[in-house]
């Protein structure tokens, strides 16, 4: 099913996400949850999708940055472990939805986590595969790639939100 994506000011989004009990992975309802988030992602569209910003508070996101939209990737309780070199990204974000901005992160990541089935695994990545990752870990700890902009800039996007908003309504 499609799941309502929170949208910038929800104060939801400012939630830090907690850790999940490695027991509940392979439970029926925690899988549907995450067969929701890949159908919302892909609907959206979008490469990725944490699960705060479908106002699910636990630290897990679903990221699939390929071309064919055929390599599903599920992040459960993700920690970065090592991190080195930056690299500037024009991010998007769907909760922030039509603000693009320049944003400067880790250029390679080593993440552990858990996959869907509740197996420990570790990647070392870089590329747009190592910005996404790094984009979904800030939704779980309340984070909006906004808050890496100047105040100046950050005022520019609250105006235009402001307007698009009125237009909408
Ligand atoms: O809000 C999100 O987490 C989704 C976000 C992920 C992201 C995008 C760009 C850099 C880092 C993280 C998006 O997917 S925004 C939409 C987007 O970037 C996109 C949509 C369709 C095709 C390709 C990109
Ligand atoms: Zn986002």
């Amino acid at each position: 099913a499609l799941l309502p994506i929170l949208e910038f000011p929800d104060p939801r989004l400012r939630t830090k996400a907690a850790l999940i009990d490695a027991a509940d992975v392979t439970t029926p309802a925690f899988q549907t949850l995450i067969d929701d988030m890949f159908q919302t992602m892909y609907d959206a569209p979008g490469i990725g999708l944490a699960a705060s910003q479908v106002d699910v508070h636990k630290r897990f996101m679903v990221i699939d940055v390929s071309e064919e939209k055929d390599t599903p990737m599920v992040f459960i309780n993700p920690e970065i472990v090592a991190n080195e070199g930056g690299q500037v990204y024009q991010e998007g974000c769907l909760s922030v939805p039509g603000i693009f901005a320049d944003v400067t992160r880790a250029n390679q990541i080593t993440v552990r986590y858990l996959d869907r089935h509740g197996v420990a695994q570790e990647l070392t990545t870089d590329g747009v595969l190592a910005v996404c990752v790094q984009h979904e870990m800030d939704h779980l700890d309340g984070k909006l790639f906004i808050d890496y902009l100047s105040p100046l800039k950050r005022e520019m996007v609250r105006k235009k939100l402001a307007k698009q908003r009125k237009h909408v309504a």
